[in-house]
């Protein structure tokens, strides 16, 4: 059981408790609340568990978790980074489930709480993951504008490259769609009750029925390196542009509403009462496309071809297949490999580094960077950079090193103390001859 609260200067030191039964307790200072991460001892359930003390009130709260939460593994440590979100990091764990953020007041918890009765404690968790994303791609449309199409072909070219974000809808399958495939086709009380769980990015009501992004949708096709496609509509467009996900927002238009009636027509997959309601929608649709700041791209779907041609520029494709300029570096395949924490573990933080260190002989040390994170929950915080070194390989003189520089930093942090009380000694001297 360990305590440590957000609030000090000092690099911190949590160490982890071995066996699946581990806790660890986040003092806030703040809050007059104290965060338990772990389970308890008869605690059945598979995931880590959160508790909150109120110390004033002096009881426990069983706070709203919301987001996926990480499965318990053979223990685990936390360390607060600053007075919004918690580190947590799993021990024995595979490579891209060990670092995880609990958020206590991000900007999206603090948004959630509204949901809540203010009384409630709310928290969220966010899986860390090593390594940038590539962003994924918004395309936003009125009905019949061609969207499905261009998806198609960007798929078939680019297999590799692209994958589908598979929204949950309640509207009914047409013939040609596959439940898992086209959509995740569920029922209105089942997905109304995965939105009030968190699970969704965004969602809204389209024609008539409720369609949403899950954040697991979106989340899957990344952890994959593959650039996330969603097809949604513009007010789901708007909700992504608030939310931390980054994306890069294109909106296609038809050549003339006379033209988007005649595909819609011809698609011959709606009735005329539903084609009607699709007409009516996208005009109110081609008008939002245009707000300021939502879209990145406008794309004009006349000729099939060009169009797609122009999307490939966009998207820096080039027609031989490959990605001409691939500035968002994918290093999905860096994030699988070097981390194995082991049971035996302390973390301590300065600023943005965090120390993991190792008791265990052979076991490398690991600094994790944090200042480039992005993201965060209900999706997943990028950006972690992980570097692994092993005392083993150090040459001697650097076994040392590390010991050294811990005992010179506990020597100057005495001599700063000192002249501390120094200083106000001095300056109390001072204010009294003044
Ligand atoms: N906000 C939101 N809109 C979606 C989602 N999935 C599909 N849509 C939009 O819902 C609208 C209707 O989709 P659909 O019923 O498949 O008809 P279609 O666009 O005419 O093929 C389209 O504008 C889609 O872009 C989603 O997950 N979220
Ligand atoms: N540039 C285009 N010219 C002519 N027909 C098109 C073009 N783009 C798409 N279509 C056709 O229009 C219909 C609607 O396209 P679809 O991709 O289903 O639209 P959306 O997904 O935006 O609802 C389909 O029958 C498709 O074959």
């Amino acid at each position: 059981f360990f305590c440590d609260s957000p609030l000090k200067v000092a690099p911190k030191v949590v160490d982890s408790n071995s066996g699946s039964r581990c806790e660890v307790s986040i003092d806030d200072g703040l809050r007059d609340v104290t965060y338990v991460i772990g389970s308890e001892e008869n605690d059945s359930d598979s995931t880590i568990s959160v508790r909150v003390f109120k110390k004033s009130a002096n009881e426990w709260v069983v706070p709203a978790v919301l987001g996926t939460k990480p499965v318990k593994s053979n223990g685990h440590s936390a360390v607060p980074l600053d007075e919004t979100r918690i580190l947590v990091i799993k021990s024995n764990s595979t490579s891209d489930d060990c670092f995880w953020f609990l958020e206590i007041d991000t900007p999206f918890v603090r948004d959630q709480k509204t949901r809540f009765r203010s009384e409630v404690a709310v928290v969220a968790w966010s899986k860390g993951v090593v390594g940038e994303a590539v962003k994924p791609v918004v395309i936003s449309g009125p009905s019949g504008v061609g969207k499905g199409t261009l998806i198609s072909k960007l798929m078939e070219e680019f297999p590799s490259t692209f994958g589908f974000s598979v929204s949950h809808t309640t509207r009914a399958p047409r013939n040609n769609e596959q439940d898992g495939v086209h959509y995740h086709f569920v029922e209105r009380d089942a997905m109304e009750k995965d939105i009030r769980d968190g699970k969704f990015l965004e969602f809204a009501s389209v024609h008539g029925n409720l369609y949403g992004t899950s954040v697991e949708a979106v989340e899957a096709v990344t952890d994959q390196g593959k650039k996330c496609i969603l097809d949604i509509d513009v007010q789901g467009a708007r909700s992504v542009r608030r939310s931390s996900l980054e994306a890069v927002f294109i909106f296609v238009r038809p050549p003339s509403f006379h033209e988007l009636e005649k595909r819609l027509r011809s698609r011959g997959t709606e009735t005329e009462e539903q084609i009607q309601k699709r007409l009516r929608n996208a005009e109110a649709e081609l008008q939002q496309g245009n707000s300021p700041g939502l879209f990145d791209h406008i794309l004009v779907n006349d000729d099939l071809e060009k169009c797609y041609q122009r999307l490939k520029e966009i998207l820096s494709l080039s027609s031989s297949g490959s990605v001409v300029k691939n500035t968002e570096n994918n290093n999905v395949s860096s994030a699988s490999k070097g981390v194995d924490i082991p049971s035996k573990h302390s973390v301590s933080r300065h600023n943005q580094k965090v120390l993991i260190k190792c008791s265990e002989g052979g076991d490398s040390d690991s600094m994790l960077e944090l200042s480039s994170i992005r993201g965060g929950a209900p999706c997943r915080t990028r950006g972690l950079k992980l570097n692994k070194q092993s005392f083993d390989d150090r040459k001697p003189v650097r076994k040392w090193l590390p010991s050294f520089v811990g005992w010179a930093s506990v020597i100057l942090e005495a001599l700063l103390l000192k002249a501390d009380i120094v200083g106000v000694k001095l300056n109390a001297r001072e204010r009294i001859s003044d």
